[in-house]
This record gives structure tokens, sequence and C-alpha cells, in this order.
């Protein structure tokens, strides 16, 4: 699946509560038309702490659980019940507490170390687009675990995941799903919240090359009026 390279659309609420709310709700209608389309949702979630509001909200919703299908879109290299963990994350925040098949939900298994971790995980990843991806952007412009600086694979001879060692947030062992196969989705989201993000997205909106100008091109970015940056680039 080709995406367009226009541009990012930018959608911004009060605050993260508010975010959460509605992000929760277009999560659950995009799990159902893919279900009564496809018969499936594939949906690659984001870690980090701006999703987690939003996470608890899902299980109150309800849905057809048994026809999701659960991917990290990056993972820490950490013992498998690291409280740093995305995946530790996600099961204390929804995923514990919802009838999704076990088999359906794939955590990455970093604690086997990067490199064979990201091996596995290229075999775990289905052939067909995701419905749904989810990501963040970090302080320093990282998005997944893609950095600023490094190779985040862009070009689609890349392997779909990414062994990472040396990040420059702690820990510096990681696992990624590369910018192409972060692409290769129906619908791509970014979760931009908080003050701390403003040098970010203003690097964002100058196009500097930061992973989310190419893996966001065309996402449809979900922020807080906190992370819009108080000084604007003077094009756009
Ligand atoms: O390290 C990570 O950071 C990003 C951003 O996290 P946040 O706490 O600033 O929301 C996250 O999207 C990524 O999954 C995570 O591993």
């Amino acid at each position: 699946m080709l995406r367009e390279n226009i541009s990012p659309r930018w959608h911004i609420y009060p605050d993260n509560a508010e975010i959460s709310t509605r992000l929760a709700a277009a999560i659950t209608r995009m799990a159902a038309e893919a279900v009564a389309r496809r018969g499936a949702f594939h949906l690659v979630v984001a870690g980090g702490n701006t999703p987690r509001a939003a996470y608890v909200h899902l299980p109150a919703l309800g849905s057809d659980w048994q026809h999701w299908h659960i991917y990290h879109g990056d993972e820490r290299c950490l013992a498998v019940d690291a409280a740093e963990r995305n995946s530790v994350m996600l099961e204390a925040t929804w995923l514990s507490q919802v009838p999704i098949p076990r088999t359906q939900i794939h955590h990455i298994p970093a604690e086997r170390g990067a490199q064979e971790a990201a091996r596995i995980y290229a075999e775990v990843l289905p052939r067909q687009p995701f419905d749904l991806v989810l990501l963040g952007l970090g302080e320093d412009g990282h998005t997944a675990s893609l950095f600023p600086g490094h190779d985040w694979g862009q070009d689609t001879h890349t392997p779909a995941t990414l062994a990472i060692f040396d990040a420059a947030k702690a820990p510096a062992e990681r696992v990624s799903l590369s910018a192409w196969r972060l692409r290769q989705t129906r619908a791509l989201f970014f979760l931009v919240c908080g003050a701390g993000k403003q040098n970010a997205l203003r690097a964002w909106l100058q196009n500097a090359p930061i992973p989310a100008t190419t893996v966001g091109s065309d996402a449809d970015v979900w922020l807080d009026m906190a992370a819009w940056p108080e000084t604007l680039p003077e094009t756009r």
C-alpha cells in the first residue's frame, strides 16, 4: 500500500483527556468497520505515556475483541516484566481486561535481545497492511524507536523490523518497526501531548529530518494545545 505524500492533518484538542476519549471512540469505530469489511482489525499500538489514558477507556467501550490483532510499533529490550516495557503498560491499562485471543496479541520478544527479537518479530507481522498504526512523538523527535540522526528504514528494501542499540533515550537497546513498514497501513495517527513536545513539533512543521517528517507525511496528528509550538516557523 503506497501512502501519498500530501501533508499531515493537524487536529488540536484542549488536553490529553479530551484526546483520549475521542481516540478510544475512534479506534473502536475503526475496529467495527474493519471487522465488518475484512473480518479482522490489525492495530499497531504506540508505547510511552501519551496513549495510556486512551487505552484505559477501551475495555468499557466494548468491541468484537475476538477479531482484534495487536502489534507493537516498538519495544524496549528489558526483562519481560519490567515496568518500562510497552507491553507491560498495554497489559495493565487494557489488554488484560478484554478477551482478545492471546494468540492475536503480538508482544515483541525484546527480552531476547534486539537482534533476535527483531528477526522473530519480522515473521510475526502480517503480510497485509495494518488497519491503524498509532505512534507517539518523543521530546527529541523520535517516533516508535526510530531516532533522529539514525537510519530509520524508509527505503522499501529495509527490513520490516530494526534492531536498535544506540537509542538516545534509555534503554539504548530497542526493537522498532521500520518507517516503511509503519506506513503500510490504512490509517496512521500520531498522538502528541504536553509542552515538552513543542520543539519536536516545531521541527516537524519545519520539515526537519526527524522520523515523523517521513513516517507521518500524510498522518492524522492528534495534539493538545500545550504541544503546539508557541513560536511557529514562518512558512505553512
Ligand atoms: O520511547 C518511547 O517514546 C515514544 C514517545 O513516548 P511518550 O511517553 O512521550 O508518549 C513512544 O511513542 C514509544 O512507543 C516509546 O517506546
